[in-house]
């Protein structure tokens, strides 16, 4: 069934984005250490195979909004690029809006869109618009709907006035929401992002995040994001995809995700000299790291307010952080299965 405005899934059962035990193997050479290595390297390279997808198994549905996580390596931008046709797979199936990326078919191409961090839909010497001048062509876009698009895209983006400047001369801000500009001229169903906030001061993040949420709403555009940023994914993302090692970690909602990672607080304690630290740990405490006169704990958050009461018995305290978990540690516990 497919609602008015909302795209269809093709031929998988209302699944946008359907992979199946998808593995993708890389072949990686080997450089021995040193000048007799890099010379032996000139001739001939030791090939080893890595596996950066071991069987994921992974559905979209229509209009989701959902974050691809994992630490660095994951595979999550190894997904998105078979989802969108860049490589192609080595066992299993990956099909979107029903068809097999790597085929890259017209019909498939129009319907989506990629913006990946390093590399770039716009050319470095002329100007955003000339860009996507060369877009209308290749989409066959109508030149009044073109240009009203490029202009209530622009609007939203707050770039208009930066369209006629050469891209080597705009901000990283000014350029990230010119791609994404580019991304979109053609209507995608799907739009696939690569960090899209990463080095982008706040006031450009917002207006990134504002403008996804304002496309995924309002167009019903499926969005699948890679990002190390949890705000992004907790303001944008209605589920998220945790990838580790090339396999589906974690599937669930934002919220659940929270729910069961944000009891925890994150402390560093530093003390004047060596603390005297307890041999057994307050209720709901347990000791992360230690370096010098520093002890790192996570703690309930309930337990805070014993601890740093117990803290004070343990040495004179000259220093105190407590913070939440960072996206590293949410990922590490939910995997652990904390
Ligand atoms: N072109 C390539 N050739 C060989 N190995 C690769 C290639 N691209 C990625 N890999 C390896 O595949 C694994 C997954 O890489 P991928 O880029 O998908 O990870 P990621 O989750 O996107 O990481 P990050 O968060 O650092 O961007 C890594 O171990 C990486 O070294």
């Amino acid at each position: 069934m497919s609602t008015k405005g909302v795209p269809t899934g093709g031929s998988d059962g209302g699944g946008v984005i359907v992979a199946q035990q998808l593995i993708k193997d890389y072949r990686r050479s080997r450089q021995r250490p040193g000048l007799l290595g890099a010379l032996r390297g000139l001739v001939s390279r030791d090939v080893e195979e890595h596996r950066a997808l071991d069987r994921l198994d992974l559905r979209v549905e229509p209009g989701e909004f959902v974050g691809l996580l994992g630490r660095n390596g994951a595979g999550k931008t190894t997904t998105i690029k078979l989802c969108c046709g860049l490589l192609r797979p080595s066992a299993g199936e990956v099909r979107v809006l029903g068809h097999q990326p790597w085929r890259r078919e017209f019909a498939f191409l129009r319907r989506i869109a990629v913006v990946l961090g390093n590399k770039a839909m716009l050319w470095w010497d002329v100007s955003p618009m000339d860009s996507y001048l060369v877009h209308r062509a290749m989409y066959d876009l109508d030149h009044d709907d073109f240009a009203r698009r490029v202009a209530g895209l622009a609007e939203l983006l707050d770039v208009t006035t930066v369209l006629d400047v050469p891209v080597r001369q705009l901000s990283l801000g000014q350029r990230m929401k010119c791609e994404l500009l580019a991304a979109l001229l053609h209507r995608p169903e799907v739009l696939f992002l690569d960090e899209p906030t990463i080095g982008l001061d706040v006031v450009s993040t917002a207006a990134v995040r504002e403008f996804l949420a304002e496309v995924n709403r309002r167009d019903r555009t499926t969005i699948v994001l890679t990002s190390h940023d949890m705000d992004d994914v907790e303001q944008l993302c209605d589920r998220v995809l945790l990838v580790d090692d090339g396999r589906l970690g974690y599937d669930g909602t934002v919220a659940d995700l929270v729910a069961r990672t944000s009891p925890d607080k994150e402390l560093r304690l530093t003390f004047r000299h060596p603390p005297q630290l307890p041999a057994v740990w307050p209720r709901g405490t347990r000791m992360v790291g230690r370096e010098g006169t520093s002890v790192e704990l996570r703690a309930e958050r309930d337990a805070v307010p014993a601890l740093l009461g117990a803290a004070a018995g343990w040495g004179e305290l000259v220093d105190l952080d407590v913070g939440d978990a960072d996206l590293d540690q949410v990922m590490r516990d939910v995997l652990a299965g904390r």
